[in-house]
């Protein structure tokens, strides 16, 4: 599992690390292993020439020392310096040691012509404008040298983009945009939250030697690994149903092949047994895709209400299913609800729920629930979502007390009293129809086996994108062939736990 750790969290560990050791170390660390990255990037270039923009804070004084150490090295280094207050803002000991290692000082403030070719002319740009300390946005120069720099350049940020807030909270369009963001110790929330991850680029963690050992992650994101700690594998002593039984409420005469999807994944995802309830045409290709489906409501562990119901009132033979979807959300059972579902959620459920909005949905939830944001008017549109996805989940799940697993290109999924879980694991392929009937059958199968929702969520979300990566090679899926690669993904996620070196 990946974890990033709050500001506080990691000033709080940084100031303990600290106390026991001399001073500046920890710097002298987090820019050695800068340099040590940085160094292997302009190899694998055969790039020669090196730029760090350098603002007032320690994030700064990281990379001038490891600008000295390239400078040492042997590359033609140069900083520019964009602190207000010029070099006179910067760690003077810092400054020299960069200096007498051969590295080139620029100033902003005083020629920014020259700055701006300095920084244009770069292999490699260190960003090292402001780190952890630093508040969401560029000022106006620094932007434009950000907008010098080369297409071609490799650009390190150094522990955080700049520009991007560091708590992940707030989106910022204004961000160096990193291919590559070297941090220490831990990640940050903006690394793994949709505001700062395209920023972020490739993650690299350098330990530097704080314990966040018992430390809260405020973001948490499973690996491959965590599928083997995670995934319900059936012992022995096992029959169908003690590894759990599904009800699937899904599909209509509308929309039939959501039934299809959703099944076909619940039993790829290798759930104990399937009951199906739903109208007569979504019946017959059920029976014919998913034979080892059971037909009508019957005894359950949990449920996965709501792909392909109509959002409104149904056709005639669709009334029936409706009410087996009103039972199952009002039983005290699990139940994962997604799409046409979602409209009958009205409020707390007395049972693990997972409710699986896309940013429309989400947005019209909240709008029916009554939940625009403070101050401004009760709607909530899919830009308000998409501009603070974070916030707007966290919104659903305070209010109905269950896991909000918001889709997207980067999942969210979350738990009231956990920490956020951020999936980013999927190719953009996968934005296709039908595709999030999968993940509802996937979740729904994880739920039946007895995982907690937050868990069921996250790492049905993790085994979908993985499976969607597989499907597509690089090209086109469609979203009944990642329900089929689901299966072969499980069980080489497993095999990989196995053979996972102790
Ligand atoms: N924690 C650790 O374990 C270790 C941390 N280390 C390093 O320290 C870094 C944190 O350093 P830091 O605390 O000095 O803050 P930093 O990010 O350099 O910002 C400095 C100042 O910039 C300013 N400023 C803010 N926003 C701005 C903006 N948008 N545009 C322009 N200016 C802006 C603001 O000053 P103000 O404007 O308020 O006067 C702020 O105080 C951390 O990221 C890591 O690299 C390692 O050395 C070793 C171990
Ligand atoms: N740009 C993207 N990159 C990766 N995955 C994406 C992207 N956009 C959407 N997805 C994923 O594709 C799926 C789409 O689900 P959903 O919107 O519910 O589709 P449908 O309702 O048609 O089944 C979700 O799992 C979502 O996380
Ligand atoms: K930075």
């Amino acid at each position: 599992m990946i974890r990033a750790h709050s500001v506080e969290t990691v000033r709080a560990a940084e100031a303990q690390a600290m106390a026991g050791l001399p001073e500046g170390e920890l710097m002298q660390r987090a820019a050695g292993g800068l340099a040590e990255v940085a160094a292997a990037r302009l190899e694998d270039s055969e790039g020669s020439t090196v730029v760090g923009l350098v603002g007032s804070g320690d994030n700064g004084g990281d990379t001038l020392y490891a600008v000295a150490e390239l400078a040492d090295a042997g590359y033609a280094c140069a900083v520019v310096v964009l602190a207000d207050g010029g070099r006179d803002a910067l760690r003077q000991e810092a400054l020299e040691t960069a200096e007498d290692a051969g590295t080139i000082v620029h100033v902003a403030a005083d020629d920014e012509e020259a700055a701006t070719q300095v920084v244009a002319e770069a292999d490699l740009v260190l960003d090292g404008i402001v780190g952890i300390g630093g508040r969401p946005g560029l000022q106006p120069r620094a932007a434009r040298l950000v907008d010098a720099i080369d297409d071609d350049a490799w650009v390190i940020a150094v522990d955080v983009a700049s520009g991007l807030d560091p708590s992940g909270e707030t989106g910022e369009d204004d961000a160096v945009w990193a291919d590559e963001t070297v941090t220490f110790s831990t990640a940050k929330p903006a690394h793994l939250l949709p505001a700062g991850e395209a920023a972020t680029g490739r993650l690299t963690v350098v330990d530097i030697g704080l314990d966040l050992s018992e430390a809260v992650a405020a973001v948490e994101r499973l690996d491959y690994d965590d599928v083997a700690l995670l995934w319900p594998v059936p012992g022995a002593g096992d029959d169908k149903y003690s590894r759990g039984v599904l009800g699937v409420v899904a599909g209509s005469e509308a929309y039939p092949g959501a039934a299809v999807l959703t099944t076909t994944a619940a039993a790829e995802a290798g759930v104990g047994m399937l009951r199906y309830v739903g109208s007569p045409t979504p019946v017959g290709l059920v029976h014919a895709a998913v034979p080892e489906a059971v037909i009508g409501t019957g005894q359950v562990q949990a449920w996965a209400v709501g792909p392909g119901l109509p959002a409104e009132e149904p056709e005639p033979s669709g009334h029936s299913q409706l009410a087996a979807a009103r039972v199952a959300l009002a039983s005290d059972l699990p139940v994962v609800v997604d799409a046409g579902g979602l409209e009958l959620v009205d409020g707390p459920r007395p049972a693990p729920t997972v409710l699986t909005p896309h940013a429309g949905e989400l947005a019209r939830l909240l709008t029916r629930l009554g939940q625009g944001s403070a101050g401004s008017a009760p709607e909530v549109t899919t830009d308000d979502v998409g501009a603070d996805p974070l916030a707007h989940a966290r919104r659903l799940a305070d209010l109905t007390g269950a896991t909000v697993l918001l889709k997207g290109a980067t999942t969210l999924v979350v738990t009231p009293g956990h920490p956020v879980r951020s999936q980013a694991d999927a190719p953009p392929w996968l934005a296709t129809a039908g595709a999030g009937d999968v993940l509802t059958g996937v979740i729904g199968a994880l739920l039946a086996a007895g995982l907690e929702p937050h868990d069921a969520a996250s790492l049905g979300a993790l085994v979908h994108g993985v499976a969607a990566d597989r499907v597509s090679g690089g090209g086109p899926l469609r979203a009944l062939a990642v329900a089929h690669g689901i299966r072969p993904t499980v069980r080489d996620l497993l095999a990989r736990g196995r053979t996972a070196p102790v």
